[in-house]
């Protein structure tokens, strides 16, 4: 960034992207994994990813995420300052610190995304004592507001997440990972596995916070109304490739790959 750029200006440039992902390839066999995906993430904007089990979603989340490097391609990440950060070429404990700070991980199961060997309270607590937070009263004050905020009683601060029901553990590692203020939360199959009445709630109470918080979110899912309701882009992957991207309802309204033709019509038959 231009020095003589005021210090706020990154944060308010929000026709520049936050993430640009270019050729990434991760295989596992032919056409097996991910291979060649490139696209850009704005602020504020929710990519859905979508496609058949093993077409290689929860792959490319992971290569995007940091948690498994690419056999070649980029990922670079503008962060708060203004500054791109090779993803790749930063240290682990840099991807570390980014994955606690300005970015955020919702697992499928919120038992691999939660500690579930302590409170609700300490869940929540935990990213921003790594943000130097110390003073109890503040942390205890964060929890109590994140537990409101998800619609959890906050009276339930002192209890394990053992004792939730799954769709209050979910809600629980959703309020975890949004404590701190990320800018990018990646998701993966939020709502797989709820009850539909549950998973109902939850997309509500997500898409409600994605607004008001304007995170830019990379969301895996296989249902396409969970992708309906939360996506403002998909991209639809095949057997590791991308086949088709747009606009959510462009693609869902008039999809133009015969692969996507049949996913969408495959729902939308009785
Ligand atoms: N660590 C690994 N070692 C070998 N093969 C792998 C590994 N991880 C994924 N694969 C293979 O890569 C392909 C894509 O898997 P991936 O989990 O990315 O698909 P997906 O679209 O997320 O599927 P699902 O919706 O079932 O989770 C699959 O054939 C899978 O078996």
């Amino acid at each position: 960034m231009n020095a003589a750029q005021p210090l706020f200006q990154a944060d308010v440039e929000l026709d520049a992207p936050l993430l640009q992902v270019s050729g990434l390839t991760r295989l596992y066999g032919p056409d097996t994994g991910c291979q060649d995906v490139s696209f850009e993430l704005y602020p504020g904007e929710v990519l859905g990813i979508v496609g058949e089990s093993g077409s290689g979603k929860s792959t490319l989340l992971g290569l995007l995420s940091g948690r498994c490097p690419p056999d070649r391609g980029n990922v670079a990440y503008r962060d708060r300052d203004g500054q791109w950060l090779d993803l790749y070429s930063a240290s682990e404990a840099e991807r570390r610190t980014l994955l606690r700070t300005e970015w955020g991980f919702v697992e499928q199961h919120a038992r691999d995304g939660l500690r579930m060997g302590v409170s609700a309270g300490a869940n929540i607590g935990e990213r921003l004592m790594a943000q130097g937070v110390r003073h109890y009263g503040q942390l205890r004050e964060a929890g109590l507001e994140w537990l409101r905020q998800v619609e959890i009683d906050p009276a339930r601060i002192d209890d394990l997440p053992s004792t939730f029901s799954g769709g209050m553990q979910q809600r629980l590692q959703i309020a975890r990972n949004l404590v701190s203020g990320p800018r990018l939360v990646f998701m993966d199959e939020p709502t797989g596995g709820l009850d539909v009445s549950v998973q109902a709630r939850l997309l509500d109470l997500l898409r409600g916070l994605v607004r008001e918080l304007n995170l830019a979110v990379v969301i895996v899912t296989h249902d396409l109304a969970v992708a309906r309701l939360l996506a403002d882009r998909l991209m639809v992957m095949r057997r590791s490739r991308v086949v088709e991207t747009g606009l959510t309802d462009q693609v869902l309204d008039d999809p133009q790959h015969a692969y996507t033709q049949l996913l969408v019509s495959s729902v939308l038959q009785p």
